[in-house]
């Protein structure tokens, strides 16, 4: 089911306040905003609020033979890539970015933000469908850019429909077939980049995949290989 909401602050913010009052909020369930006052980013930025793009939230509730919970970022990074392939002209344009940014050529189209509430995990997805922000040293795309980009509604729907089937893979097969269609959509390994990790530290090589927990690997300078567990990453 998908919720329409003319304006609010922020859809995580309000699922998380939900399942805060003891709402359970069931998964298939959607929030979507036309309008945010107040979007949220990953590490603490903001999310800009434009007229025509896609913001909305769900929520998985994570059982105990579940993968991991942070392997949702790829589900979530795939499910919007599904959603968004079929409307692309260049198809290979679209490419995942680990840990779940989705780029059209150099330019970002999406952000994920997944924000965790005991076993719940609220999922917050944002399109540039009509308008890309402008945002100093970063470079943005909105689907209308590159070709006729679809509603909101009908997005919404069709990307619910794209996660629903990428939670069910995820809970029958696991991560691994889930990790191989990610890699097939991702970066291509040997792609230089910069890890900006946690801590403030800066790793530089070049991305090896990922390996069997979802974690990015980068290949350094010297040889050796790193797995990346958390980190925004810049391609070179
Ligand atoms: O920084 C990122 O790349 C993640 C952006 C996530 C934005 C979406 S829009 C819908 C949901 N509500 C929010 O406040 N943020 C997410």
């Amino acid at each position: 089911m998908i919720e329409f909401v003319a304006e609010t602050g922020s859809t995580n913010a309000d699922l998380l306040a939900r399942l805060s009052d003891g709402d359970r909020v069931a998964e298939g369930r959607w929030l979507v905003a036309r309008r945010q006052s107040a979007g949220r980013g990953r590490q603490g930025r903001t999310w800009f609020d434009g007229s025509g793009n896609f913001m909305g939230s769900t929520v998985v509730h994570v059982g105990e033979s579940d993968p991991p919970a942070q392997s949702l970022a790829l589900l979530a990074g795939l499910a919007v890539y599904e959603a968004v392939l079929p409307l692309c002209p260049d198809p290979h344009s679209l490419r995942l970015k680990w840990p779940n940014d989705l780029l059209l050529g150099d330019a970002k189209l999406c952000g994920i933000l997944l924000e965790g509430q005991g076993k719940a995990v609220v999922i917050g997805i944002g399109v540039n469908l009509a308008v890309a922000p402008d945002v100093p040293d970063r470079k943005t795309i909105a689907l209308a850019d590159v070709t006729a980009a679809p509603g909101v509604d009908e997005f919404a729907g069709s990307l619910a429909r794209c996660f629903d089937r990428e939670l069910e893979r995820w809970r029958t097969f696991g991560l691994e077939p889930l990790i191989r269609r990610w890699r097939a959509a991702g970066t291509r390994e040997g792609t230089s980049l910069a890890v900006h990790e946690p801590d403030g530290a800066i790793a530089s090589g070049t991305f090896a995949g990922l390996d069997d927990q979802g974690n990015l690997l980068l290949r350094l300078e010297d040889g050796r290989l790193r797995a990346i567990h958390a980190g925004d990453v810049t391609l070179a």
